[in-house]
């Protein structure tokens, strides 16, 4: 792996390869499960999760705070050994994946190597694989070379996450894993950052990042998994995701109208004023205004708009007890 810190590329670690002739596996995590002991008891982490990729995807990890994705990007890095299930990437277990160089990473915790130049430093780490990126090509994608002569100790939050893409980068892997790699961004870092992404998964390569920015997920993933409470709540394409929980909303000027009898229209999940208007909530808005304009003939000023994965994530995770439930969407 290439990461903030030195991979472990010992000699006779790096694992067999899956044998010729069979399918180009991706990534697979089956029945992951981890627990944390603390003084409080034991916290569930990951409780079960089941997440294949093909190679070529970019996926989005998504959830709340505490929803397991850090932990599930650890076990798939190598970095924590689960208390049951597996997980294997191209074939091979993560750290025979790491030791191969197949995977780049770039992780929220990790400080980078001190009293080196940011050029040196992403010049080391290209060093220690056998068919890395060229360095200046990796400074100059990643937004470092106009600061490629600065000491890493002396970076702002925003270059420092540059640094650690860089690295994540250099050692040209198959699988990039980011866990919420814009964090410390700028806008500008942001977009500058995804371009370079969007170049880097154009070459073929796996994607899987996690993220709190709900905007990012839909507009960069091919594919959306939710999680939450340990478990995934939700995979599918983003606009699948959304479909699933009926995400549109209807907006109509409709002075006086019943709102409870509005809520009861067909296709209607909910209904709320604003003014002079009203917002219907919808789980089929075609059969919803449909409904509207054959009750409500005055209706004016209408608006249908699709609600975001923003609502979609509040919806499935909001009300997700410590139940089995899944919800799987056709791919
Ligand atoms: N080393 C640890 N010891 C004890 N509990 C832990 C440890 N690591 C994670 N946890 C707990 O496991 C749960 C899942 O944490 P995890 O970091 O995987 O979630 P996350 O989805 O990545 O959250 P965030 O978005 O805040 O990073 C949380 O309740 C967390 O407090």
């Amino acid at each position: 792996m290439s990461s903030t810190t030195t991979p472990d590329r010992r000699p006779g670690r790096t694992g067999a390869a899956p044998p010729p002739g069979s399918p180009a596996p991706g990534i697979v995590l089956a029945g992951l499960a981890k627990a944390f002991r603390t003084p409080q008891g034991p916290v569930h982490a990951v409780r079960g999760v089941e997440i294949a990729i093909e190679p070529g995807e970019t996926v989005a990890l998504l959830g709340p705070n505490g929803a397991g994705k850090s932990t599930t990007i650890e076990m798939l890095l190598g970095l924590t050994v689960p208390d049951s299930g597996t997980a294997s990437v191209f074939g091979r277990t993560p750290n025979a994946a790491v030791d191969a160089g197949l995977i780049g990473a770039m992780l929220q915790t990790g400080a980078l190597i001190r009293e080196v130049k940011v050029r040196e430093l992403v010049a080391m780490m290209a060093a220690l694989y056998p068919a890395p990126l060229d360095v200046d090509e990796v400074l100059e994608l990643t937004g470092l070379a106009e600061i490629a002569g600065h000491w890493t100790h002396k970076l702002s939050g925003g270059q420092t996450q540059r640094v650690r893409f860089a690295i994540a980068l250099v050692s040209n892997p198959d699988l990039l894993i980011l866990d919420e790699p814009t964090v410390a961004m700028d806008v500008e870092g942001r977009h500058a950052f995804w371009t370079t992404m969007r170049a880097f998964a154009a070459r073929g390569k796996t994607i899987v990042f996690a993220t709190h920015y709900l905007e990012e997920a839909d507009e960069f993933a091919d594919r959306v998994v939710l999680m939450a409470k340990g478990r995934v709540v939700a995979d599918g394409p983003t606009t699948e995701i959304k479909a699933i929980v009926g995400l549109r909303t209807i907006k109509a000027t409709l002075p006086g109208a019943d709102l409870a009898a509005l809520g009861r229209l067909p296709g209607v999940t909910g209904s709320d004023r604003r003014g002079d208007a009203v917002v219907l909530s919808c789980g089929d808005s075609d059969v919803a205004i449909r409904a509207l304009l054959a009750a409500y003939p005055d209706a004016r000023d209408i608006e249908i708009s699709g609600a975001g994965l923003e609502q979609a994530f509040l919806q499935l995770t909001g009300d997700h007890h410590d139940d089995q439930t899944t919800t799987e969407v056709a791919r």
